[in-house]
């Protein structure tokens, strides 16, 4: 499942935290990024110089316009600004229920300035209790610690012990019911460990980790609480479901599947240590930059682009038109064509295609060993089976009828040439580069029995009396276009499917077979040409 996470936060033009952080953090955790602005900062990498706060009105028309059509699997609460657009979430939150809700109570930036008003701190005892977690550093674990039951409650001090704050994150989520993750990133020393704190099952998860030396800091506590969401949703968290069926006291999100919370957080952060590793790299600003969202994605090829199979079928056929158009020029398909192809090479080829037919098919059955899932397995046993059939109908056929010295020869050095090729691939055990390189057998001669037997190459071949129609028949026969239309399916999806690499070594195999092809078709009338009248075909043969 792809999570739609909404983000409700305020924007930040250089791209490191606020909104711009939100998208890029849901997206590289596999979410589909949704943002309502709810206030605009004019900021950079060094601090932020002013603040924008549109109409409240306007925030409650975005929300409205995406949940009245978009179906939402998560909510990220970041930067609301002031107690009148912490009102209009909350309302709509009430009223929405969206099943995760993950609240970053921002309001001191990294740099020191202020992003929520002082009076507004208040108003977030409206939010905390429609959050299933909250994930405070830790001046706005205290300030959240601060917030009791009635007015007038002073704040406590900002911890200065990783035991001062998760005792502090302990009151928060006993106090609104929320789960807390206490964040050790403005703790000082060698290392960053956050904390899971839920009092209503009395857990405690830690999670330890070296701190990363790094300036590219700014934007980390927006991007760990996207991710947290869209982690959280895609992990099954519902706290639409713990509300409806509250009363086993845990939160409701420890179902069957186990409580999908600390998992969230594990991989979160995981993704956010990784993505802090290269924030430097990026070189985005001269102060606090940010981190690098798509490390990880990149670093694994994730900028590359894949064809559709439709796009790998029409780019490796138009790779091979050389090839084609060679063998369509080839003195033994002319004269295939008209019909003045002398017998003997006719035969010679017929018996060098006995042959290839036979390891053709070893090859095809190899394919199939190799295959991934039942319906290549079959497709490629069934294509060997074609593949002897073919064969002993040349043997009954046309070469039991011509019994002579042609039909008996042993295998050329193009067919041994060509089968060595399909028979090594075969050995390297690669199925979709083995499919790749049996391809062009069928893909080629499909297309040229097709041609010719649309008169293509000349009306001749059309004649009943045609000397070899029988032949020409059997390239031309719908049954073996079929086989050749999922053969072309089978390969081109796998080529779809692979990486670049592997898709460029399931080319070269394709291209390397069509070439094959070509000095099949040139090589009976190569070898017979050359002693009559020593002009040689080998420019052909080779091209
Ligand atoms: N240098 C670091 N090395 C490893 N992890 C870090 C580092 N700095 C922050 N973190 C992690 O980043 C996350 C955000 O933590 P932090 O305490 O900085 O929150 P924050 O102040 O809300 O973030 P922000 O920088 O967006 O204001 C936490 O998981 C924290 O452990
Ligand atoms: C719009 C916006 N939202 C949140 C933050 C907090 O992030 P940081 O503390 O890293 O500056 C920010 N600077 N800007």
């Amino acid at each position: 499942m792809t999570a739609r996470v909404l983000s409700i936060a305020g924007s930040d033009p250089s791209g490191g935290a606020g909104i711009q952080a939100d998208l890029k953090s849901i997206a590289a955790v596999g979410g589909y990024g949704m943002a309502a602005i709810a206030a605009l900062t004019a900021q950079n990498t060094h601090g932020v110089r002013s603040v924008h706060v549109p109409p409240a009105a306007f925030l409650a028309e975005q929300l409205d316009a995406v949940a009245d059509d978009i179906e939402i699997d998560a909510v990220k609460l970041g930067m609301l600004a002031n107690a009148e657009v912490i009102g209009v979430v909350a309302e709509w939150l009430a009223r929405v229920r969206p099943p995760v809700v993950v609240l970053d109570p921002v309001m001191v930036a990294t740099s020191g300035d202020r992003l929520l008003a002082p009076e507004a701190e208040q108003a977030m005892r409206q939010l905390l209790p429609l959050a299933d977690l909250v994930t405070p550093n830790l001046a706005e674990l205290a300030v959240l610690a601060g917030l009791g039951g009635g007015s007038g409650d002073a704040a406590p001090p900002v911890a200065s012990t990783w035991a001062e704050a998760i005792a502090q994150a302990e009151t928060v989520s006993a106090r609104f019911g929320v789960r807390v993750l206490a964040k050790g990133g403005h703790l000082g020393g060698d290392t960053a460990p956050d904390a899971l704190v839920d009092a209503a099952s009395a857990t405690t998860v830690e999670f330890p980790g070296e701190r990363i030396e790094t300036t590219a800091t700014h934007g980390t506590g927006c991007s760990l609480s996207s991710a947290i969401a869209t982690l959280a949703a895609e992990g099954g968290a519902d706290g639409r479901a713990a509300a409806a069926g509250g009363a086993d006291g845990d939160g409701g999100n420890t179902g069957e599947r186990g409580d999908p919370w600390p998992t969230a957080v594990a991989e979160a952060r995981r993704w956010l240590r990784e993505s802090l590793r290269h924030g430097e790299a990026l070189g985005v600003g001269g102060g606090h930059g940010p981190i690098s969202h798509f490390a990880g994605l990149w670093a694994r090829g994730g900028t590359r682009t894949a064809p559709t199979p439709a796009e790998v079928e029409a780019e490796w056929w138009a790779s091979i038109r050389g090839i084609r158009d060679d063998i369509d020029a080839l003195p033994f398909i002319r004269g295939l064509a008209d019909g003045t192809l002398a017998r003997e090479p006719f035969l010679g080829y017929l018996a060098q295609d006995a042959h290839y037919l036979r390891d053709y098919a070893r090859v095809l059955a190899e394919a199939s060993r190799l295959a991934p899932d039942a319906a290549g397995q079959a497709f490629w046993a069934n294509s060997a089976h074609g593949s002897i059939i073919g064969e002993l109908e040349l043997h009954t056929g046309w070469l039991g009828r011509e019994a002579g010295t042609e039909t008996s020869a042993p295998p050329d050095a193009t067919t041994t040439a060509y089968l060595d090729h399909l028979l090594a691939t075969a050995q390297r055990g690669d199925h979709a580069v083995l499919v790749a390189a049996l391809l062009p057998c069928f893909w080629i001669y499909t297309d040229l029995g097709e041609r010719l037997a649309a008169g293509g190459f000349g009306e001749a071949a059309l004649d009943p009396a045609h000397p070899y129609a029988s032949w020409l028949a059997t390239y031309a026969d719908p049954g073996f276009a079929v086989a050749t239309r999922e053969a072309i399916g089978f390969v081109t999806r796998a080529a779809a499917g692979a990486t670049p690499e592997h898709r460029e070594r399931m080319h070269r195999a394709f291209v390397a077979s069509a070439r094959h092809e070509l000095a099949f078709f040139a090589a009976p009338l190569a070898a017979r040409a050359e002693p009559v009248d020593g002009e040689s075909h080998a420019a052909a043969v080779t091209a």
